[in-house]
Parts: C-alpha cells; structure tokens; sequence
C-alpha cells in the first residue's frame, strides 16, 4: 500500500491460535482526531485487535501502519515509543503513590536508567503534569493517595498516565465498566477533549455510551468486520441486528 493520511492503517490483518482465526483477514482505517469505537459479540475479537496493533500479540499475516510506519515487526516497547499508547481493562496504578507521582513517573523521560521512581521533578514535568491532571479531572486531588481515589477516577488516572506520554493513538478497553452513570457522562467528556488532538479507539458494549462518543462505529463478528460507519447506520444495519443488538 501507498502512504496515506490514515493515522492507522491496518490490512489483510490475520492472527491464527492452533489454527482459529481470531482476526480474519481485517481491514481498518482510523483518521487522524477520530474517535473509533468497535463492537461486536464476546469472542468477536476485539481484544485480539487491539492486542495485535500494540503488539502484544504478533501477527500470522497481514500489515499494521501507524503513521505509514510498519509495526507488525516491532516489539511492543517501540510501538509505544511510536506513539500508541493502550489501556487494559483492569487498571494498572501504583496505588500508594499520590496522584502526582502516578503522573510523573509516567512522563518518558522517567524511564531512564534511574528508573521510573528515582528522577528527579523539573519544570516541564510539572507543568505537563498539571496540564493532564486539569485533563482527567483531578486537579484538586494531586496530593491524593491513588489508592483512595473512586474506581472511575481511578480509570481516568490510568488515562491520564498514558496521555503524559503523549500517544498520537490512544486504544482503551471497556473504559465505563463498573462506573456510576455520573462517572460515565464525565468519561464521554474525557474521551472528546482527548480526540480534539489525536485519535482514540475504544471498544465498548454499551450503546448509549457508543451513541454519545463515536465519530464512526466497526462492528467485528468472528475476526471480521460485519459493518462500519455512522452509528445510526450501523444500528439499522439487519446483520449488525441479527448478530448483535438483537440479543
Ligand atoms: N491467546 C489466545 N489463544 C487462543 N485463543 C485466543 C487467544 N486470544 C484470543 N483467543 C480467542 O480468540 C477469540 C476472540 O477473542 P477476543 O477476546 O479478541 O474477543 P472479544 O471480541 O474481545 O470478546 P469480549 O467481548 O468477550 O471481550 C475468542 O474465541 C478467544 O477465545
């Protein structure tokens, strides 16, 4: 394939496990600033894909393209350095660090030789760190044992420390699982301040939160793509019914 302005071009994509195909020959494509949202029965393989475009699991065949660049070769270490940062759905916070520290050690300059917690906090760290706590939310809580914040807040730390990496594509896994329906509308909010400068994809189950945030919607069935485009398109689809909405 030529180079494109997708900022993610996936082709051909397939990944066998003992000869199951959980990811079927796939196509995507993922504008710069768009929100994806994908969605599709349990063992559709939705994970699987976002498993593969960060690399945590390698392709049998087929391209990945992030900004023109081929990631299928890469280990996943330098696909986040590219520039894709994901969230896995059980959070991964450093639970007696204070809100502050969480952000912090997650800028990538901390990652060097000291290691994650022995840098020391300069200017920029700061202000970075300011501007993603106003971001998620938590401006007022900086000083907050992570441990004792709510599990939605919680959730938007986990965001938040990805976001201080600055990923140009951000993936998230079932972001809304478990939080109140205040904490679900403040999640929507999060998600489009988040797009204005990059582009998200989320895999999600619930359809009015997918209503509220997608740009546009891929429905996944048995490691394809059964259909895609606007959501109300997509929920009017008889095939997108039969499969999914419909049970
Ligand atoms: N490492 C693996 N080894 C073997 N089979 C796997 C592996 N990972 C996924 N699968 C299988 O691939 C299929 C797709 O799974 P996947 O978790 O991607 O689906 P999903 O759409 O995310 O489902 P859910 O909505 O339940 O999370 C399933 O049948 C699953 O059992």
């Amino acid at each position: 394939m030529s180079n494109t302005d997708f900022v993610l071009a996936v082709e051909d994509l397939t990944v066998s496990f003992d000869g199951f195909k959980a990811i079927d020959s796939l196509n995507l494509y993922v504008d710069r600033g768009e929100l994806r949202v994908v969605i599709g029965p349990n063992g559709a393989g939705k994970t699987t894909l976002l498993d593969l475009i960060c690399g945590k699991t390698k392709a049998s065949a087929g391209s990945i393209k992030f900004k023109n660049q081929e990631m299928t070769r890469l280990p996943e270490h330098m696909i986040v350095r590219a520039g894709i940062g994901r969230k896995f759905q059980t959070p991964s916070i450093y639970e007696n660090l204070s809100v502050f520290k969480n952000l912090e050690v997650s800028y990538p300059r901390g990652r060097g030789v000291f290691g994650a917690l022995g840098f020391k906090c300069d200017e920029a760290v700061k202000a970075k760190v300011d501007e993603i706590a106003d971001m998620i939310g938590l401006a007022d809580r900086l000083e907050l044992e992570a441990g004792l914040l709510s599990h939605g807040q919680k959730q938007w730390l986990e965001i938040g420390m990805l976001l201080m990496q600055d990923p140009e594509l951000l993936m998230l896994d079932e972001p809304i699982a478990g939080m109140s329906a205040r904490e679900r509308e403040l999640t929507a909010e999060l998600l489009k301040r988040i797009c204005r400068n990059r582009s998200v994809i989320v895999i999600e189950h619930d359809m009015e939160f997918v209503a509220r945030i997608a740009h546009k919607v891929t429905v996944m069935h048995q490691g394809k793509i059964l259909a895609e485009g606007a959501m109300d398109k997509v929920q009017s689809d008889p095939k997108v019914i039969d499969v999914y909405l419909g049970h």
